[in-house]
């Protein structure tokens, strides 16, 4: 956008309205409310609670914990959810089939957890095979290519197991081709209609991803394998808005960026290309960065991590996925 020039120096002094609190209040541009916040919460088969050492502060839920984390999420009126599973080792395999039992940790939690906050709380689940295959990646490996078609075809399961077990947003992390177009047919013909799929539609091939990959264990199962052939390169920029067009066309509700903050470029552009719900996730590697310096004394933990939240919604982002979305939320409490 271009604007008309202003009266020069001294009959503009862009000071002026920056010099009172209530004046810079008036003129704000962008804010961050609670409802722009989405909680990402690890959980594990057993009781209480772990830690996670690349994540200081997060923690993985046991399955007695669980729901009452998502009512204290109803409580600080976070809009939602998004649950991952630290799956056992020994339920993990080549074919990912505990991404498709109807038992599996996710779904049972998401069960109890709409049994006991109903609607006041969305919960989002991940459709993509990593936290279930033994070799870490999201899709299906044969002959050491990951394949297409043939994941997409078990992630319509995925997609339908987490559907009936009361998820309100799938969330395709896999980065597949045509994944979306798959879940939505799925669930629409399953009953499903009015399940919303949010898609991790332009997402990069990280190294900000590594504390989340502790967090749910497939770190291990990965190795010193990577997901280049899947996720996009982070050169890219008009790929990402291929990405994201696809996804929309083939009946996205939202759309999302991923990582954060080294991608606000990619946020800016694709919400003012599509003017679509877009969403950022601030990830593990983000957290980790901003409160290991705050723990280690050189930075201000709020105030950086609420700047780095106003600054997703400067970019165009209309919710943040955060885990400092309890912390935030106390903070604009
Ligand atoms: N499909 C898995 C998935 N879903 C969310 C994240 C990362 C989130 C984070 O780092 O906080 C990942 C990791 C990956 O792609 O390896
Ligand atoms: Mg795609």
């Amino acid at each position: 956008m271009t604007y008309p020039p202003r009266a020069p120096f001294p009959a503009t002094r862009l000071r002026r309205v920056r010099s009172h609190d209530w004046s810079r209040r008036l003129v704000r541009e962008n804010s961050l409310s609670v409802d722009d916040l989405i909680w990402p919460l690890f959980v594990f088969n057993g009781s209480g609670s772990q830690e996670i050492p690349s994540l200081p502060g997060v923690l993985r839920w046991g399955t007695d914990e669980i729901v009452d984390v998502a009512k204290r999420a109803v409580d600080l009126g976070i809009p939602a959810i998004a649950l991952f599973p630290a799956t056992e080792p020994g339920l993990k395999n080549e074919e990912a089939t505990e991404a498709f039992n109807e038992n599996n940790l996710v779904c049972r939690v998401t069960r109890e957890i709409k049994k006991a906050v109903g609607d006041q709380l969305g919960v989002i689940l991940d459709v993509a095979l990593d936290p279930y295959s033994s070799h870490g990646q999201d899709g299906l490996v044969e002959n050491g290519v990951v394949m297409n078609d043939e994941t997409n075809a078990v992630l319509r399961q995925q997609a339908l197991v987490q559907a009936r077990a009361g998820c309100d947003v799938i969330a395709p992390s896999d980065m597949m081709d045509g994944r979306i177009g798959e879940i939505r047919s799925a669930l629409d013909d399953h009953g499903f209609a009015n399940v919303q799929v949010m898609s991790y539609a332009a997402k990069f091939a990280s190294a900000f991803y590594g504390p989340f990959r502790d967090a749910v264990g497939s770190a291990a199962s990965l190795g010193a394998a990577d997901k280049k052939t899947y996720q996009q390169s982070p050169s890219q920029s008009d790929e990402a808005i291929h990405e994201v067009a696809l996804d929309l066309a083939e009946g996205a509700d939202s759309v999302m960026v991923k990582p954060g903050m080294p991608y606000l470029d990619i946020v800016a552009r694709v919400k003012q290309t599509f003017g679509v719900p877009t969403f950022a996730y601030q990830v593990s590697g983000e957290y980790a960065m901003l409160r290991g310096a705050a723990d280690a004394g050189w930075l201000d933990g709020q105030a950086v991590m609420l700047e780095s939240l106003l600054a997703f919604k400067r970019a165009g982002a209309d919710g943040i996925l955060t885990y400092f979305a309890a912390d935030a939320a106390e903070a604009l409490a």
